[in-house]
C-alpha cells in the first residue's frame, strides 16, 4: 500500500519528484499514464501524466482518475507535482488540477511552492526566481509550450483558480514549523484556498515539509516533498530503507541521448556534447517532416552504437522555435519534434541500445510513451533532480528488450557535462 500518492504533471518531474522520496528513504515507482491494473508495492507511486499543456479539462479529468487510483490504493496523502519554474498558461493546468484536486479531498486549503533551492528556484515574497534572475527574466519567457511571463506566483496561481490566494512570507516561514502550522490552518479557517510559501533554502522546505504533515493535498515541485518521507517515519509507517530505497540492476548497453529541450541548461549540454561526443543535431526547421528526421538519425548513427553515448537533439534557439511555430502553429511544430524523437528512440532500441537519456518533460513524455513503457522504478541521482529509473524487460515500440534504464531529465537541470557524466564517461 503506497504511503503517498502523487501526480505529476510531466514525465522528467515525476522523476525528479520520485528522485527526492527515494533520497528520503522511499521506495518509488513512476507510473505512466492513469493506472489502470494494480499499482506496484512501493512507499510512493508517482503517477506521470503528459497533462501540463494538455486542455484544462483533459489535465482535470486525468489528474482526478489517478487520484481516485491512489486513494484506491491506500495512498494516505496526494502530492500533486508541478514544474519548478511553476510552467503553465493563463488557462492553467496548476490552478484546475489543484481546484479538482482540493475538492475532490474535501481539505479546502493547500499550499503551493515550486521552490528547488539545489537547482536555483526560490521563492521570495510570493516571486519565483531562477538563480539571481526573477523567472520571467530568467529564459522561461521563451519557453516554446509555457512562456512565463509573471514571477508573482501569487498572481500567476491567482489567473488560474477559482478560489483564492494568500502568501506566506520568509518571515512566517523563518519562525519554523509549529507558526507554520497556525498559519496554514488559520487560512483555511478564513477560507483561502492556497498559500503561496516562500522558501529560500532547504532548511525552509523541510519546516514546510513537516507542517503539512496532516494535509489531504501538497502542490508543489520536488523540493517542498524533501520533508515528507520524515512524517511517515515519525508516525512508525517508514522503516528506515537507507541507499537500497535506490538499488536498480546493473547497467550496461549501447547508449544514447535524446534532447527536444530547448531550455538554457540543456542547449549548454548540447554545446559540451558537441565538443567530447558523436553529436547530431537536426534542423527541423529546415526539414520539417518527421520520417526524413528519422531516416537521417539512423543513417548517422550507423556504426556509433557503443558504451560511448550518441547525441540526438532536435533543440533550437529561441529564434528558430519561433519560426518554426510561425510555420506549423505552436502545438504542430512541438508535436512534430515530439513525434520525431520518440521515433528515433523506439529504433535506437530495436538496434540494441538499452540506456537512455530524454532531455526535455514533453519529450519524455512522448519517448517512454512510444516505447510502450508503463512504470519506472527510481534508482541512484546523477545530479540535482535527475535519477536513473529502470523499465521492466518488454516490448518497446514493437522490439523486445532486455530491460532500459532510462534517465529523463528536465530541461533546465543537469551540468552541463550530463549527457557524458550520466553514462560514467
Ligand atoms: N527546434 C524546435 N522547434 C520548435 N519546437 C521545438 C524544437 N525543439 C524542441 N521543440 C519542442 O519544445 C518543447 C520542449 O518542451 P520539453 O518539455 O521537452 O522541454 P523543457 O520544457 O525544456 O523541459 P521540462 O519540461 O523538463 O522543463 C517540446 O514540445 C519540443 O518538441
Ligand atoms: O520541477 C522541475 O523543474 C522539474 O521536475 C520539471 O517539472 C521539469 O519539467
Amino acid at each position: 500500500m503506497p504511503l503517498l500518492g502523487c501526480i505529476a504533471d510531466d514525465f522528467t518531474g515525476a522523476t525528479d519528484l520520485a528522485n527526492t522520496l527515494v533520497k528520503g528513504g522511499m521506495t518509488a515507482v513512476q507510473v505512466i499514464g492513469v493506472p489502470t491494473g494494480p499499482l506496484p508495492e512501493a512507499d510512493a507511486i508517482i503517477v506521470a501524466l503528459k497533462s501540463r499543456t494538455s486542455p484544462a479539462r483533459e489535465a482535470v479529468a486525468e489528474s482526478l482518475a489517478a487520484c481516485e487510483a491512489l486513494l484506491a490504493a491506500g495512498a494516505k496523502q496526494i502530492f500533486f507535482k508541478y514544474c519548478s519554474t511553476f510552467d503553465s498558461t493563463e488557462a492553467g493546468n496548476i490552478g484546475p488540477v489543484a481546484d479538482a484536486l482540493v475538492q475532490r479531498l474535501g481539505c479546502g486549503f493547500a499550499i503551493a511552492n515550486p521552490a528547488f533551492p539545489t537547482n536555483g528556484r526560490t521563492v521570495f515574497q510570493g516571486h519565483l526566481f531562477v538563480g539571481d534572475k526573477l523567472l520571467n527574466e530568467s529564459g522561461m519567457e521563451n519557453h516554446p509550450l509555457t512562456p512565463m511571463k509573471d514571477a508573482n506566483l501569487v498572481r500567476v496561481l491567482g489567473r488560474q483558480t477559482g478560489g483564492t490566494v494568500k502568501l506566506i512570507p520568509f518571515a512566517v516561514v523563518e519562525q519554523g514549523v509549529t507558526i507554520l502550522r497556525h498559519t496554514m490552518t488559520g487560512l483555511k479557517e478564513s477560507g483561502w484556498r492556497y498559500a503561496i510559501v516562500d522558501a529560500v533554502t532547504d532548511a525552509h522546505l523541510l519546516a514546510i515539509g513537516e507542517a503539512v504533515a496532516d494535509h489531504a493535498l501538497v502542490t508543489g515541485g520536488s523540493g517542498v516533498a524533501m520533508g515528507l518521507p520524515a512524517n511517515f517515519r515519525a508516525k512508525g509507517l517508514l522503516p528506515d530503507r537507507g541507499e537500497a530505497a535506490a538499488a536498480l540492476p546493473p547497467m550496461a548497453g549501447p547508449a544514447a541521448v535524446l534532447a527536444g529541450s530547448c531550455s538554457r541548461a540543456t542547449m549548454g549540454q548540447i554545446g559540451y556534447a558537441r565538443d567530447h561526443a558523436h553529436t547530431l543535431e537536426l534542423d527541423v526547421l529546415a526539414t520539417p517532416d518527421a520520417a526524413a528526421l528519422q531516416a537521417e538519425a539512423l543513417a548517422w548513427a550507423e556504426g556509433k552504437l557503443g558504451d560511448a553515448p550518441i547525441v540526438i537533439a532536435a533543440s533550437a534557439p529561441p529564434e528558430k522555435v519561433a519560426a518554426l511555430q510561425r510555420k506549423l502553429g505552436r502545438e504542430a511544430a512541438g508535436a512534430l519534434v515530439e513525434d520525431t524523437l520518440a521515433g528515433i528512440a523506439a529504433a535506437l532500441v530495436a538496434r540494441g541500445v538499452t540506456r537512455l537519456v530524454v532531455a526535455g518533460g514533453e519529450t519524455s513524455g512522448a519517448v517512454v510513451s512510444r516505447l510502450g513503457v508503463t512504470a519506472l522504478r527510481i534508482g541512484p541521482e546523477i545530479d540535482p533532480g535527475v535519477p536513473w529509473t529502470y523499465a521492466e524487460s518488454g516490448s518497446a515500440g514493437g522490439a523486445e528488450h532486455p530491460g532500459l534504464h532510462l534517465a529523463l531529465k528536465s530541461g533546465n537541470f543537469g551540468a552541463r557535462d550530463f549527457f557524458l557524466k550520466a553514462f560514467g564517461v
